[in-house]
C-alpha cells in the first residue's frame, strides 16, 4: 500500500494557538517547500482557532491535515486531505491512548476512515506540554524506544509511527534506534529542530522530520533552511 507520507520529507506543523513571526502570513508557510501542514498543538486549541488557520491554509497547494488534540476540535471540513490521530504509547493514563478514541466514535459514531490515520507517538520530552498532559513516561532510553517502535508497527499496526520532542533536540541515538526498528511504518521525528542542521541530522534517520515552533519563533528563511536539509538527507 502506498500513503502520501511515504513520499515526505518534511512537515510544518501549525499550532492555531500561537501568532505568526511580524509579516509572515500561512500563505508564505504553505510555500516553503514543505511537504504538507499539519494543524494543531496541545494547549488552547478550538474549533474557531483550528478553523481559521484550515481556512487560511485550504486556499494553497499543500497537503493539509489536522491533528487534533482531544475529540471536540475535529472539523469536518473537506479542504482537509485528512486526520493524524494522535495516540500516545507511553501515555500514563489510558485515556491517550485509546480512551479519548474510544469516546470519539462513541460521539460520532460513522467515522470517515479513508481520511483518517493514527500517529503511534512516543513522547520523549518530560517538560513538553504534551508529556504533562498525557503524564508520559520519558525515562526511556534507545532500546526502549526501538522496542515501542516494534510493538506499535508489528503488533498494533501502525503506519506512522512518532518520536516526540517538543520542545526539545531529541538524542540522535533514540532516533536511530526507533529508524533501525521499523520497517514498513513511516517514521516521524518532532522537537527541537531550529536550522539546516538539526534538520538534517534527525533527517538521516527519520523518514520526515516535523518542524513547528521555528514557524511561530522565526521567519520563512529559517523554515526553508529545514525543508532543504529535510530533502538532502
Ligand atoms: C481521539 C482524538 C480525536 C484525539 C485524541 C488525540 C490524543 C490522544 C492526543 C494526545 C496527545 C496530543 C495532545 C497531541 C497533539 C499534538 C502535539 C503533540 C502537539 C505538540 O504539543 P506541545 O508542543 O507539547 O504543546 P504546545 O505547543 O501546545 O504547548
Ligand atoms: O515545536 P517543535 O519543537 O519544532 O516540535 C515539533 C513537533 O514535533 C511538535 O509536536
Ligand atoms: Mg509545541
Amino acid at each position: 500500500m502506498t500513503t502520501p507520507w511515504d513520499d515526505w520529507n518534511h512537515i510544518l506543523k501549525i499550532d492555531p494557538d500561537k501568532e505568526l513571526p511580524e509579516g509572515v502570513t500561512y500563505g508564505d508557510l504553505c510555500a516553503t517547500g514543505t511537504d504538507a501542514i499539519e494543524v494543531g498543538g496541545t494547549m488552547g486549541i478550538t474549533e474557531e482557532n483550528m478553523s481559521a488557520v484550515i481556512e487560511a491554509c485550504a486556499e494553497h497547494d499543500v497537503a493539509l491535515y489536522q491533528e487534533p488534540s482531544n475529540p471536540e476540535v475535529v472539523l469536518e471540513d473537506n479542504a482537509l486531505d485528512g486526520y493524524l490521530i494522535p495516540t500516545v504509547f507511553n501515555a500514563g493514563s489510558p485515556f491517550w491512548i485509546t480512551e479519548a478514541h474510544k469516546e470519539w466514535v462513541r460521539l460520532e459514531g460513522e467515522l470517515d476512515w479513508e481520511r483518517t490515520t493514527t500517529e503511534a507517538y512516543i513522547v520523549m520530552n518530560p517538560e513538553a506540554d504534551v508529556a504533562e498532559l498525557t503524564e508520559a513516561n520519558c525515562d526511556l532510553d534507545a532500546d526502549d524506544v526501538g522496542a515501542y517502535a516494534t510493538v506499535a508497527e508489528h503488533m498494533f499496526g501502525q503506519e506512522i509511527i512518532y518520536v516526540e520532542y517538543s520542545g526539545t533536540l531529541g538524542d540522535e541515538a533514540v532516533v536511530e534506534a526507533a529508524a533501525e526498528a521499523t520497517d514498513e511504518s513511516t517514521l516521524f521525528y518532532g522537537g527541537g529542530i531550529h536550522d539546516y542542521d538539526s534538520a538534517y541530522t534527525m533527517a538521516q534517520y527519520a523518514d520526515v522530520v516535523v518542524v513547528g515552533d521555528l514557524a511561530h519563533d522565526e521567519g520563512i528563511g529559517a523554515v526553508r533552511d529545514t525543508v532543504d536539509a529535510a530533502n538532502d538527507a
